[in-house]
């Protein structure tokens, strides 16, 4: 279905993961097997969950579909994502845990492990995407994140599609990127890194199968924007920017884009504008920034 384009003011809809992340940090070199003296932070957490505050922050009418489990920590992050402004009315509650992410970084701030729990994420079914279908026909784009189960991730694909909304995907990572591959087609955007394209089947296929623009991450380097227009690939360069926490950068980088091109700019000024969140977020300890509307109007 084809519609007009979405106002400007228009909201997203993020379909995805909602974590509490744990980030464990030593302040001398690590000895494994014992206890080692350091730091820890406790915040919320989740690539869907993140790029729906980022919106809320950059002013962003914006909604959550994800599962959490009813324990505090879905409350914590819960409340917290509220407070931020993401409208958290269609998450769901389910008996058992909430979706985690541990990690143990060493006093450089190197990651030694990290452990995740998506069995919250896992939990969403096609069932809860269509029983939102009057809040994903509104949206203006929806984001889906690459830790969706595949018939999940399908059904809000296809329900979109009903509606001549947009979509965006986040491939999250190889393993997450493989499972989706077949699944990844008819979208306005998704964002691979190199690992994840090779993943998706490469940029040719990617086009062939009906999305948009392939944008793909290349870290500290900057990304490149590949689209079926013939134009090309255009190379962005990363913003310089000191490097305090990565964590968040991606999951940020997306929600700037998403906001600009509702707002109307093209794609790759719509980039360019998302590299520079994405820089404030690397330049932060914080996984998600809530100054991070003030300091992009700078
Ligand atoms: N070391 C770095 N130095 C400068 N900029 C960086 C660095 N790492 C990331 N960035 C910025 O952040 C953007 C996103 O980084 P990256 O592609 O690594 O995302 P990601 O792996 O999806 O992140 P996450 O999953 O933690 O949100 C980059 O395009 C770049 O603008
Ligand atoms: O294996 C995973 N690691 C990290 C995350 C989440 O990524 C977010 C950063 O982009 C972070 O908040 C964490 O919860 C995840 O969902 N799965």
């Amino acid at each position: 279905m084809t519609r007009p384009p979405a106002p400007p003011d228009a909201r997203v809809v993020v379909v995805g993961g909602i974590n509490a992340d744990l980030k464990a940090r030593t302040t001398a070199p690590l000895v494994p097997g014992t206890s080692n003296p350091g730091t820890a932070t406790l915040t919320p957490g989740g690539v869907g969950r993140n790029v729906a505050e980022n919106l809320a922050h950059l002013g962003r009418p914006v909604a959550l579909l994800g599962v959490v489990g009813d324990d505090d920590l879905g409350r914590l992050v819960l409340d917290a994502t509220s407070a931020a402004g993401v409208d958290v009315t269609h998450v769901r509650c389910r008996p058992g845990p909430t979706g985690s992410y541990t990690a143990l970084l060493d006093h450089h701030g190197e990651l030694v492990a990290g452990v995740a729990d998506m069995a919250a994420a896992d939990a969403l079914t096609p069932e809860d995407v269509r029983a939102a279908e009057s809040v994903v026909a509104g949206a203006g784009m929806l984001v889906l994140d690459g830790n969706l189960p595949v018939e999940t991730f399908a059904a809000a694909r296809d329900l979109a599609a009903a509606h001549g909304v947009p979509v965006v995907v986040d491939p999250v990572s190889v393993p997450k990127a493989a499972r989706l591959a077949a699944q990844v087609r008819d979208l306005l955007a998704v964002t691979p890194s190199h690992g994840e394209l090779a993943a998706l089947g490469g940029v040719p296929a990617l086009l062939a199968r009906g999305v948009g623009l392939v944008w793909e991450r290349r870290g500290a380097s900057g990304s490149v924007l590949h689209t079926a227009d013939g134009a090309g690939a255009v190379e962005l360069a990363a913003p310089e920017t000191a490097v305090v926490d990565v964590t968040g950068a991606g999951d940020a980088m997306l929600a700037a884009w998403c906001h600009a091109v509702l707002a109307g700019q093209g794609h790759a000024e719509a980039a360019a504008y998302a590299h520079e969140a994405a820089a404030l977020t690397v330049a932060s300890p914080l996984t998600v920034r809530p100054d991070l509307g003030e300091m992009l109007a700078r």
